[in-house]
């Protein structure tokens, strides 16, 4: 993957980090601090959308776990993509960043609707669109409405912010000894079902030949070091690609 070539990425913001150093909800320190990378990236000329996941406010799972019924729970857990994702705008507005949040569940007053060929055009004039609200349907997540929409605004790679940095032969958090790989294909981490992203967003990826560059969004600056080729981060793309590199 040569990233000084690329034009369009999708970054894909995991709820959890917007705790901050909380332990719930939305730190506005992180906010703003994640906004000027944002931005520092957007200025090296690089077109970018987002998609921010809900677990630092709610997700459907642990709804489910204490007796919600699950459709139900997904929807909060989607709302809860909307507040951060108002969150994240606000953060970037603040510094000049121009952005549109498009919800795939439509809530006129708040902000747009999902509507691609909108989203395509706020981006060529250099906005920063927030996809909210999911793919819109329970049962996902936010993975997958990163790959989906990644794939669906022709993006060239997916990078998965979150609070690891990279995919390990094991979950690092559970597994202490567990090894980083820098690079590896999307068959192998389907085939040793390595969780860091969920299977379907893994498969959407691997089909539309969207690489995912999985790297730790706490460490600061770490995004523009990564963009750069730089940061610490794992790289996972088709076999065909990884062999040619
Ligand atoms: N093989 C693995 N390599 C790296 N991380 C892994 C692996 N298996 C499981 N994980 C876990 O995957 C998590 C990454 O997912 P993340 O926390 O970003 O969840 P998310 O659902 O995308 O975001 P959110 O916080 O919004 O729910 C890490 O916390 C890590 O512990
Ligand atoms: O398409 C989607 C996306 C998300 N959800 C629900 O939202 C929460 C929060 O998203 P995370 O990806 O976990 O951060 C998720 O747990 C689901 O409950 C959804 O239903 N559909």
């Amino acid at each position: 993957m040569t990233l000084s070539r690329m034009k369009r990425i999708l970054l894909k913001l995991s709820g959890e980090v917007l705790m901050g150093p909380g332990q719930y909800g939305i730190d506005p320190e992180t906010c703003d601090r994640v906004a000027q990378e944002v931005k520092q990236a957007k200025d090296s000329g690089l077109e970018i959308c987002m998609v921010v996941g809900g677990g630092n406010i709610f997700r459907g799972l642990a709804g489910a776990a204490q007796g919600f019924d699950r459709a139900s729970a997904d929807y909060m857990g989607m709302l809860a993509t909307v507040m951060n994702a108002l969150a994240m705008q606000n953060a970037l507005e603040k510094i000049g960043v121009q952005t549109r949040v498009q919800s795939a569940i439509p809530m006129a007053s708040v902000c747009e609707p999902y509507i691609r060929r909108r989203a395509e055009r706020h981006m060529e004039k250099g906005r920063v669109v927030l996809f909210a609200a999911g793919t819109g349907l329970p049962f996902f997540t936010t993975d997958t409405t990163a790959a989906l929409r990644a794939a669906e605004m022709n993006c060239d790679a997916l990078f998965k912010g979150t609070s690891v940095d990279g995919v390990y032969d094991a979950d690092p958090k559970k597994v202490p000894t567990a090894e980083r790989y820098e690079t590896l294909s999307f068959d192998r981490v389907l085939a040793d079902n390595l969780r860091v992203m969920d299977a379907s967003a893994v498969a959407l990826c691997r089909d539309n030949n969207i690489p995912i560059v999985v790297f730790n969004i706490r460490e600061v600056g770490n995004l523009v070091a990564v963009l750069n080729g730089e940061g610490v981060s794992t790289i996972v793309q088709n076999q065909a690609e990884l062999t040619n590199a």
